[in-house]
């Protein structure tokens, strides 16, 4: 069984929140806090231990409590590198991402995400949300970025972004991996609905979901 304070949970916080405007995305209010540390809260309370990843305005991060770790690697790669610098920080044998732009993402994620590698005996465990499918439906998809994994996957983390890689999907799925759907009965539909533009999160920050 992997125990819950077995793992780290790590806060993306880096990009360049370019269709917010360039502002640092994780210092936007969001229902009186700094949205990083809204999302940090709901993180803190499902695992055993917490960190952030962010590239600008440091200070502001580390006022959170939590240790604050810029990209190890160069300008803005993306997503996976804030894997990479949380790998290589982790010290427990398992790690979980959250984006910093989805305040709502489920009270029992960690739960749920580690029940499932455990009984998929897999090293890698990703949630899956319903989303706008362009037609009127809604598709189940992968949402990569909150993503559990073993922490001695970073050796091979190192070497697919030293070859350049910087797709998370390309990078999972080459471990042993298991997707997890958030669309049971009693699931919000609001959970993994991730705020890119202001509008996008005072509209989230209006919405009735705690
Ligand atoms: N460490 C790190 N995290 C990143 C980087 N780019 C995106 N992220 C994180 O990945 C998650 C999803 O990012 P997006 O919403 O696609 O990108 P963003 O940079 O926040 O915003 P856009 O520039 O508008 O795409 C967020 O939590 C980001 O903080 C990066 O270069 N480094
Ligand atoms: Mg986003």
């Amino acid at each position: 069984m992997i125990d819950t304070q077995d793992i780290t949970g790590l806060v993306l916080a880096g990009g360049r929140g370019s269709r917010m405007g360039g502002v640092d995305k994780g210092l936007q209010n969001f229902r009186g806090l700094p949205l990083a540390l809204h999302t940090l809260m709901r993180l803190q309370m499902q695992v055993g231990h917490v960190m952030v990843n962010a590239n600008r305005n440091l200070a502001a991060y580390e006022a959170f409590g939590a240790p604050v770790w810029p990209d190890v690697i160069a300008d803005y790669a993306g997503p996976l590198a804030g894997f990479l610098t949380g790998l290589e920080r982790c010290e427990t044998p398992w790690m979980l991402t959250v984006p910093c732009d989805t305040p709502l993402f489920p009270l029992d994620l960690a739960a749920r995400l580690a029940a499932a590698a455990d009984q998929a005996g897999a090293d890698i465990a990703m949630a899956a949300a319903p989303e706008d499918d362009g037609a009127g439906g809604t598709a189940v998809r992968t949402q990569p970025v909150f993503c559990l994994l073993r922490v001695d996957l970073l050796e091979s983390l190192v070497a697919f972004t030293q070859a350049g890689g910087r797709k998370i999907d390309a990078w999972t799925a080459q471990h042993q991996h298991v997707v997890v759907p958030f669309d049971q009965p009693g699931d919000d539909p609001l959970a993994f609905f991730n705020a890119n533009t202001l509008a996008e999160l005072h509209s989230l920050e209006g919405s009735g979901t705690p």
